[in-house]
C-alpha cells in the first residue's frame, strides 16, 4: 500500500522567535532569547511525521538566503524534499513571546512572488510526485502571484489520482478550497467563524457549522481551540477533546501537529476518536515547546490517555 504523504507548502518562513519578559507596544523591548526554525505549515507537518517514521516529501516553493537556510535545516533533520525554486526571497516570520503571560504573538511577511513559469514547473513536479502519494497536506497561506483558488486545483489533481487530501488554511484559501471537496480540514475556531460567518459559542453550534462544510463534500472537520482543545465531526459522529495542562512555550506549530497526527493517522487507519486523541495530544505536546519546535512520537504517545474524549449530543 502506498504510504507517502506530500506536505504542499507554497509560502515557507523561517520563523525568527524572539522572547520577552512583558512585551510593551510602543515601548522598548530587550530580546532574552532568541531562535530561528524552518517553518510553514506543510514543513512542519514535514517534521511531525519524520519524528512518526513516515515516508514524507515537503514540496512547495523556495528561493534566495532564506530559502537556503530553510533547506539546510530540512537536510539537517534528514527530511526529503523537492521545492521549486524562486527568484523571489523566501519570507521570514517573526513571533514575540511574551513570557510573562505566555502570550505568542505573531507578525508573518505575505512572501515573495511566484512567476507563472515558476508555477508550472512547481504544478509539473507535483504531478509526478503524486503517482507515489497515499496523502497530500496543503497547508498556509498563498504567496503573491498565486491565485486563492490554488488549493482547489490541487485538491481536484489529487483526487484524480486517489490521493487523500488534508487542508489547513484560512481566508479565500479555505473557502474556495472547500469548494473542491477535500478530504479533511483542520481550522482553528476562529476561520472556521469567519468561514460560516458567524459566532461559534457552543460545541453544538460548532457542531451545525461543520456539518453545513461536510455537505458540501468534506468528510472530516477537525476544529482547534487553542487550550480548549478540539472538536472533531464527521457526517454521523461528533467528539470533543480536552488537552491536558501544559506550560505553553510557543504555540506555533501546534496547528501543524496537529495535521501530521491526522496524516499519521489515515495511514494507520485509526477511527475519528483516536485520530482526534493523537491530533490533540500532538498539539499540546508541540505548544509546551520553544519556538517552532514540534513533538516526537514518544512524547505524544505517554499523553495520549490524558486527553480527556467525550461525544458531543446535537
Ligand atoms: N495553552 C494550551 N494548552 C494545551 N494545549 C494547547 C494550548 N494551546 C494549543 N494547544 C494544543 O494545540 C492545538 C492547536 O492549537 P490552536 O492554537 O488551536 O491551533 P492553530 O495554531 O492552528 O491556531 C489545540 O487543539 C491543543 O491541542
Ligand atoms: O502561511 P501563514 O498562514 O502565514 O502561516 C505560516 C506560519 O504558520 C506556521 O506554520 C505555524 O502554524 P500553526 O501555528 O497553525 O501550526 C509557522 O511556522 C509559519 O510562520
Amino acid at each position: 500500500m502506498k504510504k507517502l504523504v506530500i506536505t504542499v507548502t507554497l509560502n515557507p518562513a523561517l520563523d525568527k522567535t524572539v522572547t520577552i519578559d512583558g512585551l510593551e507596544v510602543g515601548g522598548l523591548n530587550r530580546v532574552n532569547d532568541i531562535r530561528s526554525d524552518a517553518g510553514g505549515k506543510g514543513i512542519n507537518v514535514a517534521k511531525v511525521l519524520k519524528g512518526f517514521h513516515e515516508e514524507v516529501t515537503a514540496v512547495g516553493y523556495i528561493g534566495g538566503h532564506t530559502g537556503k537556510l530553510i533547506l539546510e535545516r530540512l537536510e539537517q533533520e534528514d527530511i526529503r524534499h523537492s521545492f521549486t525554486e524562486t527568484l523571489a526571497e523566501t519570507r521570514m516570520n517573526l513571533k514575540v513571546v511574551d513570557s510573562n503571560v505566555q502570550v505568542t504573538t505573531e507578525i508573518n511577511e505575505r512572501g515573495g512572488t511566484v512567476s507563472e513559469p515558476e508555477r508550472t514547473l512547481f504544478h509539473e513536479a507535483l504531478h509526478l510526485l503524486l503517482e507515489e502519494a497515499y496523502i497530500l497536506v496543503l497547508g498556509g497561506s498563498v504567496p503573491p502571484g498565486i491565485e486563492s483558488s490554488e488549493y482547489a486545483l490541487l485538491i481536484e489533481s489529487a483526487r484524480s489520482k486517489g490521493v487523500k487530501t488534508i487542508l489547513d488554511a484560512d481566508g479565500d484559501a479555505l473557502r474556495y478550497g472547500l469548494k473542491a471537496g477535500p478530504d479533511v480540514i483542520k481550522p482553528n475556531i476562529h476561520e472556521l467563524e469567519q468561514l460560516v460567518g458567524a459566532t461559534l459559542a457552543t460545541e453544538q453550534e460548532i457542531v451545525r457549522a461543520a456539518r453545513q462544510l461536510i455537505a458540501e463534500g468534506t468528510h472530516w472537520v477537525i476544529v482547534s481551540m487553542g487550550g480548549e482543545g478540539s472538536v472533531a465531526v464527521s457526517k454521523d459522529e461528533a467528539i470533543r477533546a480536552r488537552p491536558f495542562s501544559i506550560k505553553p512555550e510557543s504555540t506555533v506549530g501546534a496547528g501543524d501537529s496537529m495535521v501530521a497526527a491526522i496524516a499519521s493517522s489515515l495511514i494507520h487507519g485509526r477511527s475519528l476518536t483516536e485520530t482526534l486523541r493523537w491530533a490533540t495530544a500532538a498539539g499540546s505536546v508541540t505548544a509546551s515547546k520553544p519556538g517552532t519546535q514540534v513533538c516526537g512520537p514518544e512524547e505524544v504517545i505517554a499523553r495520549l490517555q490524558d486527553v480527556g474524549i467525550t461525544s458531543i449530543e446535537v
